[in-house]
């Protein structure tokens, strides 16, 4: 972070681009609700946040791709806010203004040609998009073509030869030459772009940006698929940017490792509304992130005294216990999350939680085997609220299923009904958790009551404990949710165990993380015909039990699992498969549906 005013952060003292009070609505989903941010001229600025959280509509709202349905979003060339031209240029309807200071732009009028040479505004896709039959060399110069045609005066000067023309050209290759020495393709510069390994075509599509000469580059998921060599390399290279070039850079990323290292300004969203902006080590720490997104480790065992009250009822009603565990971080932030590991309630401290953020680990495989990718957060906002209360499901650690876990009181408190039904209509998303999705007001107030609900809680239970009660856990035919009767709608029918072939790889669904794959799986849903054969009754109940109300409609579950069951693709699950989803469990695993159809998903 530039800053010498250390009380202001560089991104409100000057900031390259303010969104103001965004809104991107899609019929009745509310894909990015009222959101503000600064990001700093000369930071690296994260946006990160679960799938679906809205980082990619951020995008193509500043990039012009998509028009925001309300909300101002204001670049600035030159030093400072310059607020009074920015408000002169708002009062006038044009659609940028030349100031004192350079200039300002307000891209929600502009057209995505226009951010890109105007405002100087470049940007990179999540699904690489290159010019694949052209050498690595011709994609950096297409990249220029706007400025050789002005200089060409529009091909006249081209074809004569004009001295002007010949300049531009030589510029433009000495131009891209330097950026493919910086990128590592200096020696592939007159291969097609096509035979790039992934991680170069990366690297390609980030050296083609910046032959723009954009103040603003625009990076989504570029550490995607890349392994922990080329994430490194990745990461001098932005600072490398950020610093020689004094480019600022907001980035969408889901590798932890990369976002912690490099940023100077991380921002959280999710269900497109913001719930946390800081300085990376204040977001790493902020319990609001550790619940609704970063989620918790696998191997760390919560203890919620609620949830084992709970579990001592269900116990006492026959049905079999489950223990689990509570603690506060080191940092006094809940450790709240009960995600199911199998049937073991878990959670992890705030210390645990940075540590999987930093990069130690990858609960979700990512691809090319860097760390640091979490896994969708659905799982501690679950566990806020009691999505854990799953049923048991066989454990990594022992080999008996372990009991089901009624809901913890945190879960009991919401309803998901109410949730469901705000979060499809015109309202914005609210928090994460599920006790805070019912009002767009108030985003993240469940989820902070939930977790100091959960942070009040002393630290009790004991492991010991929890493996007696894992080997008194019923087999995974007996599982049954506690008290499904909480949960609007009804329990979709599970199959007990995956049929010849093995289950399906559920996380091709967008929206199935591994965490939620595990709590499904947990109710004996394996293979996406079940998903597929969800009514609305079913949905729901499934939505209030993962602890987002509303989520799976919003993804469409049912028609993308429709796909995948007649063994169709969409365009999520072939980014799964090719292990460019860092969220996901790369590969089609398990039984896969003989029959082929033709059948396409869209944008799943
Ligand atoms: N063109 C569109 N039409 C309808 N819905 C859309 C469209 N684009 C995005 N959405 C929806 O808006 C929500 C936010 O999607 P978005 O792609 O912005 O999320 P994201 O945070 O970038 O997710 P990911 O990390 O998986 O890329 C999702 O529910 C998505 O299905």
């Amino acid at each position: 972070m530039k800053n010498s005013d250390k009380s202001t952060p560089n991104w409100d003292r000057d900031p390259v681009l303010s969104v103001e009070h965004l809104t991107m609505r899609f019929g009745g989903l509310v894909a990015v609700g009222d959101l503000s941010f600064n990001v700093g001229r000369g930071d690296i600025t994260a946006l990160i946040g679960p799938n679906g959280a809205g980082k990619t509509t951020v995008f193509n709202c500043v990039t012009g791709f998509y028009k925001p349905t309300e909300g101002r979003i204001v670049m600035r060339h030159g030093p400072g806010r310059q607020q009074e031209d920015v408000e002169t240029l708002t009062d006038s309807g044009q659609r940028w203004k030349t100031t004192g200071n350079g200039a300002v732009y307000l891209l929600e009028r502009m057209p995505d040609h226009e951010i890109s040479h105007k405002a100087r505004v470049a940007r990179t896709f999540q699904n690489i998009r290159l010019f694949g039959g052209m050498t690595v060399l011709e994609n950096l110069l297409v990249a220029q073509h706007n400025p050789l045609m002005v200089a060409s005066g529009f091909s006249i000067g081209g074809i004569l030869g004009l001295p002007s023309y010949k300049k531009a050209q030589q510029e433009a290759v000495d131009r891209a030459v330097y950026w493919l020495e910086h990128t590592n393709l200096i020696d592939r510069a007159d291969d097609p772009a096509a035979d790039l390994p992934y991680g170069a075509q990366r690297r390609l599509e980030i050296a083609r940006a910046m032959c723009t000469k954009p103040q603003l580059l625009c990076l989504d998921e570029p550490a995607a698929g890349l392994n922990p060599r080329e994430s490194a390399e990745l990461n001098e290279l932005l600072k490398y940017i950020r610093d020689e070039h004094k480019v600022s850079v907001l980035l969408i990323e889901h590798d932890m490792g990369v976002v912690m290292e490099i940023s100077d300004h991380v921002i959280v969203l999710d269900y497109g509304v913001k719930i946390s902006d800081g300085p990376a080590e204040f977001v790493k720490n902020d319990p609001k992130v550790i619940a609704a997104y970063l989620g918790v480790d696998d191997e760390d065992e919560i203890d919620m005294p609620e949830v084992r009250e709970d579990l001592e009822k269900a116990s006492s009603a026959g049905s079999k216990k489950k223990t689990t565990k509570t603690g506060t971080s080191s940092a006094g932030a809940p450790a709240k999350d009960a995600a199911s590991k199998g049937t073991t309630r878990k959670s992890s401290s705030t210390k645990a939680t940075a540590t999987k953020a930093s990069g130690s680990k990858s609960a979700a495989g990512k691809a090319g085997g860097t760390g640091a990718a979490p896994t969708r957060k659905a799982t501690s906002k679950a566990s806020v609220s009691g999505a854990a209360s799953v049923a048991a499901k066989p454990s990594r650690k022992a080999a008996a299923p372990k009991a089901s876990t009624p809901p913890a009181k945190a879960s009991k408190s919401s309803n998901g009904a109410t949730s469901a039904s705000a979060f499809v209509g015109d309202t914005p998303p609210a928090g994460s958790a599920s006790a805070g999705r019912k009002t767009a007001t108030k985003p993240a107030s469940g989820q902070a009551a939930a977790k100091s609900k959960a942070a009040a809680k002393p630290k009790t239970a004991a492991k010991p404990k929890a493996a007696a009660a894992a080997k008194a856990a019923p087999a995974a035919s007996e599982v049954r949710i506690a008290n499904a009767g909480d949960y609007p709608g009804s329990q979709p029918h599970g199959t007990r165990k995956p049929r010849e072939g093995g289950a399906n790889n559920l996380t091709r669904v967008k929206g199935i993380g591994p965490a939620n794959e595990k709590k499904l799986n947990a109710l004996g849903i394996w293979h996406f015909d079940q998903i597929a054969a969800w009514k609305k009754a079913e949905v729901q109940w499934v939505g209030s039990y993962l602890a987002f109300p509303g989520r799976i409609e919003r993804e469409e579950w049912v028609k993308q699992a429709k796909v995948l069951a007649k063994g169709g693709e969409t365009e999520f699950s072939k980014r799964v498969d090719k292990g460019q989803v860092a969220t996901s469990v790369p590969g089609k695993r398990g039984a896969q549906p003989k029959k082929k159809t033709t059948a396409k998903g869209g944008k799943a």
